[in-house]
């Protein structure tokens, strides 16, 4: 096995396992929905991957859940990667297929402030989505936070910054297979 260089700031949160394990109980709790919209309504969920950092939970979650779900695609930006910090600019740069009259999962790595959450889940209700549900691996706890996502894998509080697992340290590491979390500077 390769050995990964992890820089020294770097504290391990989530492990490859813990991450599995999260992602296999979500795909658990949400199969019945997944299967009910495709025997009552005749159309599979149209599974929403968040882009970037949504990418490789998106992957290992379709591939838990035990019935068809078509996936589509979206990207979404308000961090700049130079400085993990947001901007009030919500950008939408890739449109996802159409959601018109469908049940809609939308998929991303972490719900932090909320925003980008709340911004797509209008943005499909306003594009004819009939429901729309969101799945995240992280939820930050915190007061100032505006959506909370039906599907949660951790739980996190604390201000601390998360890379690894789709998610970067200014535009870096993002690759790395588990959760690191990095002391706010
Ligand atoms: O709850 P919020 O405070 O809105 O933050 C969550 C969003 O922030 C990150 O995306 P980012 O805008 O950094 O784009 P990226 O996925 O391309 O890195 C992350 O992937 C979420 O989409
Ligand atoms: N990489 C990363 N992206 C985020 N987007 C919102 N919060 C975070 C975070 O803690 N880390």
């Amino acid at each position: 096995m390769m050995i990964r260089e992890v820089p020294q700031n770097f504290k391990l949160t989530y492990s490859q396992e813990d991450i599995a394990y999260r992602v296999y109980k979500m795909a658990g709790q949400m199969r019945h929905w997944v299967k009910d919209a495709q025997v009552n309504d005749g159309q599979q969920v149209l599974a929403i991957c968040i882009l970037r950092g949504g990418v490789f939970f998106f992957a290992d979650l379709l591939k838990q859940i035990p019935y068809t779900v078509e996936p589509s695609f979206c990207r979404a930006m308000s961090y700049s990667s130079e400085s993990n910090t947001q901007s009030e600019e919500f950008r939408l740069v890739v449109e996802p297929a159409e959601m018109k009259g469908r049940h809609v999962l939308l998929v991303d790595d972490i719900c932090d402030s909320g925003k980008t959450l709340k911004h797509l889940h209008a943005y499909a209700l306003e594009n004819g989505a009939k429901m729309v549900k969101t799945a995240v691996l992280i939820h930050r706890n915190h007061a100032a936070s505006v959506y909370t996502p039906d599907y949660i894998g951790f739980e996190y509080t604390g201000t601390e910054w998360f890379a690894g697992y789709g998610m970067e340290d200014k535009n870096h590491n993002s690759n790395f297979p588990e959760v690191y979390t990095i002391p706010c500077q």
